[in-house]
């Protein structure tokens, strides 16, 4: 009998481990990973501790490496990054208190465990201090929002990026409180020394499926920046904005070497988008991106509707985890558990965005001038698309 599409499993790697035979499996993840300077993408032993930390807490654990060519006039520049995908710890009718505690705690937990690992830039889910609340349409959740500068997310994260000179990026739900109390939703960018470097706020609000997520906070007004830490540039691209390559673009163009992608998305929706999205503009971009999805099926107190005419229902689907690190070259690492806790470990040689820029130009080749003159008419009211009809069909 088929499973059902609700039936969840651990992940296609383990799948494919368990039913392709082995003299055959690496051709298969040769073509579905890419090569890395003519390599399958290596993994990285890390120490037994950690494996048996992560054993015990129940959370997946794997780390790889990126290599870049040898250069003779620049050193490598190799950075460590992690991406920390996470489940609610109790339900969503518990104290709100008592579930920021206890994710707050689960987190710990994951970013002390990179420390150990020796991640130098580490970046969290989507809105990670709370329940994904945003399918249900109630106000109540925005009691999770935040201050971006102070709020109990960003402290928590402040001292974890101290104790393990760590740059961390935090996307949360942000409460602006010079601005009226608007909400946003924003990733807070912390220096390895615990300092706020900067904060980018969502640029492209979904209205699809249950993301009623216009409901709570407006498109950002942030811009692309891009964020010049100790481990070199930095930027993020928060959930639904990896479906605007445009949106990538603008990142690349301010000199982002790496690019998180924090999410936060259900298998039904967007799954076999998933591989395709991070990965492609990893190469169109010549940059690395760490894509982060959460991970777990959250319940809420009241049914809500998708206006699908199908029945009222409680919970959202199931967010696949999956998370994953794009290189420029088209390599990519496996993906961690659709079902687990887990921490990604990647060490990404920087050298291979400029080495990927060197041989296929994308950058170089671009019509910048072309897309500006299209764009700059496209936006006029009175904008006329540019077809040529076949005088024939008349
Ligand atoms: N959080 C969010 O923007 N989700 C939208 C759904 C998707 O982009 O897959």
């Amino acid at each position: 009998m088929p499973a059902s599409p609700k039936a969840e499993f651990l992940s296609v790697e383990s799948i494919l481990q368990e039913h392709v035979p082995a003299d055959k499996l690496a051709q298969v993840q040769g073509v579905l990973y890419g090569l890395n300077c003519g390599k399958p993408v290596a993994a990285v032993p890390l120490s037994a501790e950690l494996s048996s930390a992560a054993a015990a807490g129940g959370y997946d654990l794997q780390a790889y490496r990126f290599d870049a060519a040898p250069e003779q006039l620049r050193p490598p520049r190799i950075v460590r990054i992690g991406l920390v995908q996470n489940s609610i710890k109790v339900p969503t009718t518990a104290p709100f208190l008592e579930q920021r505690q206890a994710i707050h705690q689960r987190v710990r937990e994951l970013i002390d465990a990179a420390g150990a690992a020796g991640v130098q830039v580490l970046c969290l889910q989507e809105a990670w201090p709370m329940p994904f609340g945003f399918c249900t349409r109630e106000k109540v959740w925005n009691e999770f929002a935040e201050s971006a500068e102070a709020g109990p997310s960003t402290r928590l994260c402040q001292e974890l990026a101290r104790k393990h000179n760590m740059v961390i990026v935090s996307p949360i739900l942000e409460r602006d409180e010079a601005h009226g109390q608007t909400i946003w939703n924003t990733a807070v960018v912390i220096g390895n020394n615990g300092n706020v470097i900067g904060k980018h706020r969502k640029n492209h609000i979904p209205r699809v499926g249950d993301f009623n997520e216009s409901t709570y906070y407006m498109e950002g007004n942030t811009g692309h920046p891009v964020f010049e830490t100790a481990f070199g540039k930095i930027a993020v691209n928060i959930c639904y904005g990896r479906h605007h390559p445009m949106n990538w673009q603008g990142f690349g163009l301010n000199g982002a070497e790496i690019v998180f992608n924090p999410s936060a998305t259900v298998g039904a929706l967007s799954e076999p988008m998933w591989p395709i999205e991070a990965r492609n503009a990893a190469i169109a971009n010549s940059y690395y991106v760490g894509a982060i999805n959460r991970v777990g099926t959250e319940v809420f107190p009241n049914a809500f509707t998708s206006g699908d005419g199908k029945p009222a229902h409680k919970d959202f689907g199931h967010f696949y985890g999956s998370s994953y690190v794009a290189a420029p070259d088209a390599s990519r690492t496996p993906s961690l558990a659709r079902t687990l806790d887990g921490l990604l470990v990647a060490d990404c040689d920087l050298n291979l965005c400029q080495q990927l820029k060197d041989k296929w130009g994308f950058r170089m080749t671009a019509r910048y001038d072309m897309y500006a003159e299209q764009l700059a008419r496209y936006v006029q009211h009175d904008f006329t698309p540019q077809v040529i009809r076949d005088p024939s069909l008349e």
